[in-house]
């Protein structure tokens, strides 16, 4: 029996997918005695197939009404066999908005089934899942050209439609295009040849997934990411992974990435058994003939074939989360068994999923198609996604809630992040702060508009001064007038507002500095980045909480009363959200307490964070 295929139908019910799914069960063997006796009697109910015949569509029913009910289901996973090989499709609702769930199951596939209708022909649908397969690195489609009946068995129409997808196929590329006309519902070139359509004189579509080739992009170099490092006594005694490309024999010198490191591969085990060589596909362990800093997350990788790796990459992305993916916002990026923080720094457009004309884009709603860059915080060992899908292929996942948003796929690294080194100075931020007599902080202070952010930062920073501490207010206000002067307030606008006011208010300091950082900051996850900018005990994220009804009764700029005429777009507390903080080191409710209370508050607790030792 020849190995596993994994492969994907698209198309639509109405193209008659379900139909299609059931026959192949069916042709297959798969549908138990006791099942065929429900479908003849539920056949017979039905008026979507004539008087005698199977609905084999009523064999998938049970999934579609779920679906019905608004019960998500992503990918349904159907296994089956036939005497010559084992099969696992991907099974996964058509409409345009459920492109995640193509992706989710196009991502593992080898194959596609696309499933057209013959009166149709090629549709923006069949266009959108062909492109969704390729983006995905699936380069082997069969076209079932279905309901070949309802155009009376017309070669012509046939070759038309064939013609039109060899076309399209070549311009996606699909790299291998097996074409055939069936009848989903009576089964013709399903799992037996059709006497209706003699000019097509080709294997059946079981016959087709049964000799199918296995060919995922992987490549021939070897690769295996660490999943795990085995220590017993604080001696290691293996390193743990799955192959994802090449061979590996005892013997050969493997390449620790990212790094220099070389080492002589001295046994491997398979299956826990001692081995001469480990294959694509293997959960192996290796041991090494040195003991070198090798942690989960890095790869070993052929010594003479390295990987390539950077920090910087030139991507697709689909994106599948509920919020809108926004540059500069900080996810997690899985590649291999490596995870770590990335932004997409600019959306160079957005892919039209039916036409695959670029568009412009700010943000990435959900189910929509990107070419990006991306930049991760640490560099990585990648290979190019049509090269290597375990190397090229990468998830993004929320830092709050941990769920996957989105899957890349990796065009070319960018050299930027190679030619890219840090400066040395002599002078450092420690000798800056001691002359200056304190200790550098950054003191974030977090609010709506008309909190109090300014009222307090001005009283903490004039108390400071007058102590003969050096200090500067960095007012987000003041910065949009100049620095900041080319963003709005929509939430990308804000990401990006944020993140340099979190680079300026680093640097500030690393001069040694006090700085205080006055922005309404609405977003958990670009407070978090701020924070993440600094040493342990040099940020102070302070909540100026106070109720959306006292600060509009305030309104002091008068912006509430704009917002609520909506002569304001965008108006946190109004239109835009204000994600409250959970983990400030100081709560100073305004609500009833004046300014100067809360200001000496404040003061007391910073003056304990910036006296010199
Ligand atoms: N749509 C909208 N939403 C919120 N705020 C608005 C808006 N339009 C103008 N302003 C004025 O801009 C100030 C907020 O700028 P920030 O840089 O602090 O905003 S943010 O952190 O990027 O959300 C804010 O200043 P503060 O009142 O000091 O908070 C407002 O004066
Ligand atoms: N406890 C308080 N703390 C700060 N400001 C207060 C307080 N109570 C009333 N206010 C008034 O509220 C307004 C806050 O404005 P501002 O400091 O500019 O807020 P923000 O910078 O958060 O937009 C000021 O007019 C201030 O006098």
């Amino acid at each position: 029996m020849t190995g596993l295929l994994r492969f994907i139908t698209c198309g639509s019910v109405d193209d008659g997918k379900s139909s299609l799914l059931g026959r192949m069960l069916h042709d297959a063997g798969m549908i138990p005695d006791d099942q065929m006796a429900a479908l003849s009697r539920d056949s017979e109910a039905s008026s979507a197939v004539g008087h005698g015949k199977l609905d084999f569509s009523l064999l998938t029913d049970g999934l579609d009404a779920e679906r019905q009910q608004g019960i998500t289901i992503d990918v349904a996973y159907r296994y089956f066999h036939t005497a010559a090989r084992h099969f696992m499709v991907a099974d996964c609702p058509g409409h345009e908005q459920y492109t995640r769930n193509m992706a989710t199951g196009a991502s593992t596939a080898d194959l596609a089934v696309v499933l057209v209708d013959a009166r149709k022909g090629i549709l923006p649908q069949t266009r959108r899942h062909s492109y969704i397969c390729a983006l995905l690195g699936v380069r082997q489609v069969i076209l079932a050209v279905n309901k070949m009946d309802l155009v009376a068995f017309s070669a012509e129409r046939y070759d038309a439609i064939v013609d039109e997808y060899r076309a399209l196929a070549a311009t996606l590329g699909i790299t291998s295009v097996h074409c055939l006309p069936v009848v989903a519902t009576d089964g013709d070139n399903v799992g037996s040849p059709s006497s209706r359509m003699p000019w097509y004189p080709g294997p059946t579509l079981l016959q087709h997934l049964e000799t199918a080739q296995v060919s995922t992009p992987a490549g021939d170099a070897f690769r295996m990411p660490v999943q795990w490092v085995n220590r017993s006594h604080g001696h290691v005694r293996g390193y743990a992974g799955t192959v994802a490309s090449g061979a590996l024999s005892v013997g050969d010198t493997v390449a620790v990435q990212p790094g220099a490191t070389t080492a002589r591969v001295t046994s491997i085990l398979v299956a826990g058994k001692a081995a001469a060589i480990a294959q694509a596909g293997e959960a192996v362990a290796l041991t090494i003939d040195q003991d070198v800093d090798i942690t989960r997350g890095d790869v070993l990788t052929a010594a003479a074939t390295p990987c390539e790796v950077s920090s910087h990459f030139a991507c697709h992305i689909v994106w599948m989360g509920d919020e809108p993916l926004l540059p500069h916002r900080t996810y997690l990026l899985k590649l291999g068994t490596k995870t770590v923080n990335a932004r997409v720094s600019t959306i160079k457009h957005k892919v039209d999923v039916n036409s695959q004309a670029p568009l412009a884009a700010t943000r990435l709603e959900l189910n929509e198609v990107a070419y990006c860059n991306v930049e991760a915080d640490e560099p990585l060992a990648f290979e190019p996604f049509e090269t290597n899908r375990a190397l090229g292929g990468f998830i993004l996942i929320d830092r709050a809630t941990y769920a996957t948003v989105g899957c890349g796929m990796i065009q070319f690294g960018l050299r930027r992040s190679d030619n890219v080194h840090w400066q040395q100075v002599d002078v450092d931020k420690q000798l800056r702060s001691t002359a200056k007599g304190q200790r550098p902080l950054c003191i974030w202070l977090t609010g709506l508009s008309g909190s109090g952010k300014s009222t307090i930062a001005n009283l903490v920073e004039r108390r400071l001064a007058n102590a003969g501490f050096h200090t500067y207010l960095l007012d987000g206000d003041n910065v949009r007038h100049g620095l900041n002067s080319d963003l709005g307030f929509t939430s990308e606008a804000r990401v990006e507002n944020i993140r340099r006011l979190a680079e300026v208010s680093h640097l500030m300091t690393d001069a040694g500095l006090i700085v205080l950082v006055c922005a309404i900051s609405p977003f958990s996850n670009e407070r978090r980045f701020a924070r993440e900018r600094f040493a342990d005990g040099e940020f102070l994220e302070v909540f100026v909480d106070a109720s959306l009804a006292a600060c509009e009764a305030r309104d002091p700029k008068g912006l509430y009363k704009k917002a609520r005429a909506g002569d304001i777009a965008n108006f946190t507390g109004i239109d835009s959200p204000y994600e409250r903080p959970e983990h400030a080191e100081v709560r100073l409710v305004t609500d009833d307490v004046g300014p100067a209370a809360l200001a000496d508050a404040l003061y007391d607790v910073v003056v304990t964070r910036i006296h010199p030792d």
